[in-house]
């Protein structure tokens, strides 16, 4: 790599903006890359591992350098915890990059920020920790065994209690562990447009492997590629980034030849894309989304996918459209959550959300399902997904919504591949786990209007 240094400075910047500035990790990575498109692969991808690492262990990183400091982590500068964090996450869990660098360039680093005169103590304190690592020890797993399980695993200790809590304690450690693995990123072939062998023989030429994924015959797993889209393939819409949670939702709602389908929450759009292959050209995909900050994405996506038969509007699923009313045969709500789900490759995620955002988004979840039921035709059905895990967003929601709408939940074991048929399958609803099943963690529920409301 010829601008090491620099690759330095950006990641600093990067963890900056997300951790002391607020703004979403992915996102900004992302932008960053965009705008430093000259780098190579290897560039990109070396600020990428560190700066999603460094976030993803945070609460463990903070834990070591509390354990070697005077100093505690949230009184220093912003600038020094920040190049600590990441310099600790190289040395600890990059072999690459061998300590004695590490240490230069956190130096070198610091010296380039308003704290420059602090650069001795940013030497000392990672050369202190680096030479002692053998002595790191986690808190007591007997008897502090929710902060043993935070500290282990950067998790805060409020998710770990409601893990436990929604899903046991036989589960907690496998969803625990399984959130921090590094996995591959899964893509959807786009059947309609070319056969998964053509498309892995096109991409092994470029160097970047597809192998096969689970329970879905369109489903692969890619490469971790810092930059699939630049790829000519991806810009066809032979394939999408989406996880096979997001396809099992969409097969699950039985979308038939020539049905209209509503789309109420569709940014980015990759269901209104995959509900429009399903709809073939006489159907129809009618997209909608709150944010005008994504339409530009969300129509980007629809134009790349080539299909006609999608159109997106910016709309509130929360705000009554008497226009809308009683014409969909399937509507998608795949609604706002806290996304627990998606904490693999989202880490920051996990510091932002809280009990109380859960509890509101949850009541959000609420009034958009009391206000689209009314589009879905009698005999219609209505598909509720979120990317989250716990009770209060899943299925308390559907209780409630059975409860209080005429819909029927409907089995959805006629949809989805054999492996994942269970009780809760058979009457309406799926929780897929992260570690559990080989998804992201994921909420499905199917829904009918009675005929005659
Ligand atoms: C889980 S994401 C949807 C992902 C999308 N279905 C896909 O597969 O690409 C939830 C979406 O809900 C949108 N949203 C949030 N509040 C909304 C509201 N009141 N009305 C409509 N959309 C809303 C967000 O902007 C976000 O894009």
């Amino acid at each position: 790599m010829k601008t090491e240094v620099n690759l330095r400075k950006i990641i600093h910047e990067i963890l900056m903006e997300s951790l002391e500035n607020g703004a979403y990790l992915t996102e900004t990575v992302n932008a960053v890359l965009d705008k430093f498109d000259y780098l190579d692969k290897k560039e990109k991808s070396f600020i990428k591992i560190i700066c999603l690492g460094t976030v993803e262990k945070l609460i463990y990183l903070d834990y070591v350098l509390d354990s070697f400091s005077k100093i505690p982590v949230r009184k220093m500068k912003a600038d020094i915890r920040n190049i600590l964090r990441s310099s600790l996450y190289q040395a600890l869990f990059m072999e690459s990059v061998p300590d004695s660098a590490i240490c230069n360039e956190a130096v070198k680093l610091t010296k380039s920020t308003k704290c420059r005169s602090l650069s001795g103590f940013v030497n000392g304190l990672l050369r202190n920790i680096l030479r002692n690592r053998d002595k790191i020890k986690l808190p007591d797993e007997k008897n502090e065994a929710n902060k043993y399980y935070s500290v282990k695993y950067s998790m805060p200790q409020w998710i770990i209690e409601q893990f436990r809590k929604d899903f046991g304690k036989e589960k907690l450690e496998i969803m625990l562990s399984s959130i921090n693995e590094k996995k591959k990123n899964m893509i959807r072939i786009d059947t309609g447009k070319i056969k998964p062998n053509k498309l892995v023989g096109i991409l092994s030429k470029k160097g970047i492997n597809l192998t096969k994924g689970p329970y879905l015959d369109e489903c692969y797993y890619i490469d971790n590629v810092a930059d699939i889209q630049s790829l000519e393939e991806f810009k066809k819409g032979f394939f999408y980034i989406q996880d096979v949670s997001s396809m099992i939702s969409v097969l699950s709602a039985g979308i038939k030849k020539e049905d209209t389908v509503f789309d109420v929450c569709a940014a980015p759009g990759g269901k209104s894309i995959f509900a429009a292959l399903l709809t073939g050209e006489k159907g129809q995909v009618k997209a909608f989304d709150n944010s005008f900050f994504k339409e530009d994405k969300v129509n980007y996506n629809i134009e790349k996918s080539g299909y006609k038969n999608i159109s997106f509007e910016i709309k509130d699923a929360t705000i009554y459209d008497k226009n809308l009313e009683k014409k969909a045969d399937v509507l998608i709500c795949d609604a706002p959550c806290s996304g627990l789900g998606v904490l693999r490759r989202k880490p920051d995620i996990r510091y932002r959300i809280t009990k109380e955002d859960e509890e509101n988004l949850a009541l959000l979840q609420r009034n958009i399902l009391k206000n689209v039921q009314n589009y879905v035709k009698p005999g219609g059905v209505l598909l509720y997904s979120t990317c989250t895990m716990n009770h209060i967003e899943n299925d308390e929601n559907v209780k409630w919504f059975k409860e209080n709408f005429p819909f029927e939940p409907e089995s959805l074991d006629s949809f989805i591949p054999k492996e994942l048929q269970c009780d809760t399958t058979k009457e309406g609803y799926l929780q897929l786990i992260t570690g559990i099943h080989q998804s992201d963690g994921f909420f499905i529920a199917r829904f009918r209007r009675k005929e005659n409301d």
